[in-house]
């Protein structure tokens, strides 16, 4: 597993420990053995009176290990030596030698001391950190609780609820400004020692605890609070137990080896490896840099692509059509600004600076020396050509041409153009100021220097961005469109709107297919079924449900009215009158409620939440293996990043690929094609599905990078 550390004496007698092991100092069993053993050659040592415990270049520790959480999820043993013994690091290493030591020990923190890395700071006696040090306890991201002595000492030094936010939140404390860290740490270490400071060991605070009634109320409302943020997650509640009863390491062991924390661990390992894109950032390019941009369309779309650059420091150029446009988008971007200065995101003085790097503008004069264009305007295929065309005109032949399109292949978009090599997708998610997910989108033409680039753009503006292959619909969409379908061919056949929905949402989706149709707007709806109707024809379903609704001037939130109806505060509410949409548009479809079709006949009216999950879900897992087998994403976790930043699907079930794994291909399979004997083609599993499923083999190897990498052998 790697990893050690050091220790040097100074002529003060303080010993300074260094954990060493890039590049987050994280606490492999062999840093956290060589920890105990240099802890104990301190206090051995004759010459040494007090000790610092700090990391190497610039960073306390980012935690345990959790590469080794991997290992157990294979069920294979952690590693050998005294640190992987139960309850050995926790008491024999934390309590028994750092804390109860007759020396006194100081945690000197620079950068990060985060989970096991601020459990073993709570354990010397007293902390020293920069004024950029992050501290924290984000154990429950991974689905486990703190295993160190966290739920015990964090309590009794911040109190109750500060500690309660740091773990059920968890978000960072960030300290007091220090300077000279070793220094002061030296310094302060042997003030306990001479005692002109007091000599605390966290375990036996207790002045910062409230009084027993008022702790169990504190911890009674963090419950409830769980429950209703994080219903389907067990950790939280178990982690409030686990404050109140103070019995950590058991529960940990448990969660370590829950679906939960296999899931979240998969996502944190996933989300590092979008940006490891094999035959681009492997062949040592530097990304260029990109100081001006320039975005053309200043609607929703526009406008928050516009704001999350400007608060990351770019030059921002917003291009619209007229005036009456231009000062709408410039509007938005404001608003945008204004709402993180009200939210304490960005300071007064921060805002007017930001403001003044915007620039608004009607044509393409200023556009010669800008680096990069972002195209965000509606999605219609001629527009967008002759813009590009426009843009290999105006702009400086090194500059990236970007498109926003979430649908429209980039090929055809740039069909008019020579300038293919510098074409790429840049894919944002509304709203994009907000939205975690950048889609970047190449075609077999995009130079791999400009997709260096823009994954450089990606991680300026704290984007996870997933680099995809082009087609219509690219990855996110693509996976998605059979979510609205199959629910609406289910309605159509008898299901009811309210229950799917609801269905959908208790699996763990931010909202259920016709919630989100509705947010999302009909326009954008049709338009976009449209390409998929055009592009995959044999497995689209073709509801003319929305259509109707939307003669009838309804189309989704904006006009208060869709699948739902909206009050001023735009609460959705069922609406009853649905009922005669749907009644046309299942005559329309000439369809009917239960088909006497086949013997498993499943009546779709009575469906449970079960099977309305799977019937929404296993099209979406289909097309996902689609995607996946074409190559449009070089790894199956990728596609897991895509759907659970780009869609909200539930981190903690791992993705929608990893989701289908845990469920078995066998049994996805198996029951698309049972439903697609009852209801047509839109089920039907794909060839790299039933081969997978005739294989029993996992869906998440197999695909378009195992097929090239066997083809190059
Ligand atoms: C018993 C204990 O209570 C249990 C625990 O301590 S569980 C662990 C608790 N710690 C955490 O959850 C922290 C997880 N890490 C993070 O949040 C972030 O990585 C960070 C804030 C530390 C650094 O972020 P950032 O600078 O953006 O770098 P990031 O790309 O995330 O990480 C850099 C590398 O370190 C690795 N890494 C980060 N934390 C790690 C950890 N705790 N263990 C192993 N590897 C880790 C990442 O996988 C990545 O590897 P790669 O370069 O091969 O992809």
């Amino acid at each position: 597993m790697g990893g050690t550390t050091t220790i040097s004496v100074g002529s003060d007698g303080v010993a300074i420990i260094t954990i060493l092991n890039p590049p987050v100092n994280s606490l492999s069993l062999d840093v956290l053995n060589s920890l105990k053993e240099s802890f104990d050659q301190a206090l051995q040592r004759d010459d040494v009176k007090a000790i610092v415990v700090t990391g190497a270049k610039g960073k306390f520790s980012g935690g345990f290990d959790i590469n080794a959480f991997g290992g157990v999820h294979d069920g294979k043993a952690m590693s050998t030596g005294p640190a992987s013994k139960p309850g050995y690091v926790s008491i024999d290493i934390l309590s028994d030698t750092v804390e109860a030591a007759r020396k006194p020990s100081v945690a000197a923190i620079d950068g990060l001391a985060l989970g096991g890395g601020l459990e073993v700071a709570m354990g010397c006696h007293a902390r020293i950190a920069t004024s950029t040090a992050q501290l924290g306890l984000p154990e429950l991201q991974l689905g486990i609780i703190p295993g160190f002595g966290g739920t015990q000492r964090l309590p009794r030094l911040v109190g109750l609820p500060k500690a309660l936010e740091m773990m059920l939140v968890s978000c960072y404390l960030f300290n007091p400004p220090g300077d000279e860290l070793l220094d002061t740490a030296r310094r302060w270490a042997l003030d306990i020692l001479e005692r002109r400071r007091p000599w605390v060991a966290s375990l036996y605070r207790t002045d910062k605890l409230e009084p027993l009634g008022e702790a169990r109320e504190i911890l009674n409302f963090a419950r409830a609070q769980a429950r209703r943020q994080a219903p389907n997650m067990q950790h939280p509640q178990v982690c409030i137990d686990v404050i109140e009863e103070g019995i950590e390491y058991n529960e940990f062991q448990v969660l370590l080896k829950s679906d939960t924390c296999k899931s979240l661990v998969h996502i944190f390992f996933a989300q590092r490896g979008t940006t490891k894109v094999p035959g681009v950032t492997d062949r040592g390019l530097k990304p260029r840099r990109i100081s001006k941009v320039a975005i053309l369309g200043g609607g929703l779309m526009g406008s928050g692509i516009a704001t999350a650059l400007l608060l990351s420091g770019y030059q921002v150029v917003l291009k619209e059509v007229n005036e009456k446009f231009l000062e709408g988008g410039l509007g938005r971007i404001k608003a945008n600004l204004t709402s993180s200065v009200k939210k304490g995101k960005l300071s007064q003085e921060k805002f007017e600076k930001t403001l003044s790097r915007l620039k608004g503008v009607l044509d393409y004069e200023s556009f010669k020396d800008v680096d990069m264009v972002i195209e965000a305007v509606i999605e219609n295929v001629s527009l967008k050509q002759q813009i590009f065309s426009d843009l290999e005109k105006y702009c400086s032949p090194h500059c990236i041409l970007a498109s926003n399109t979430s649908t429209i292949d980039l090929n055809l978009i740039g069909e008019k153009t020579k300038s293919h090599d510098r074409i790429i997708g840049a894919h944002f998610f509304s709203p994009a100021h907000i939205m975690p997910l950048l889609e970047i989108v190449r075609t077999e033409k995009t130079s791999p220097q400009v997709i260096v680039d823009l994954l450089d753009v990606g991680k300026k503006i704290r984007k996870t961005p997933v680099v995809v292959g082009n087609c219509t619909g690219f990855a996110v969409n693509r996976m998605f469109f059979p979510y609205t379908q199959s629910a609406l061919l289910l309605v159509e056949r008898g299901a009811d709107i309210y229950k799917i929905d609801r269905a959908i949402t208790k699996f763990g989706m931010p909202m259920g297919p016709f919630r989100l149709c509705d947010l999302v707007g009909f326009g954008v709806a049709i338009a976009t079924g449209s390409q998929f109707v055009e592009n995959f024809p044999e497995r689209t379903y073709r509801s003319m449900l929305i259509p109707l609704m939307q003669e009838d001037k309804r189309a989704g939130e904006t006009t208060r009215k869709g699948f739902y109806v909206y009050n001023d505060k735009r609460k959705a509410s069922p609406d009853p009158e649905l009922k005669k949409y749907i009644e046309k548009a299942r005559e329309m479809a000439g369809v009917s409620v239960d088909p006497k079709v086949g013997g498993a006949l499943i009546q779709l009216a009575k469906l449970s939440d079960k099977e309305i999950i799977e019937m929404v879900l296993f099209p979406v897992v289909n097309e996902a293996c689609r995607v996946y087998a074409e190559g449009i994403a070089v790894k199956a976790a990728d596609l897991d990043i895509a759907g659970v930043m780009g869609m909200g699907f539930p981190p903690y079930r791992g993705g929608i690929m990893f989701w289908g794994d845990s469920i078995g291909s066998k049994y996805i399979c198996g029951k698309l094609e049972e439903w697609s004997k009852m209801y047509g083609d839109f089920f039907k599993p794909c060839g790299y599905l039933a081969e997978r499923a005739a294989l029993g083999a996992p869906l998440s190897t197999g695909g378009a990078d195992e097929a090239k990498a066997k083809s190059r052998l």
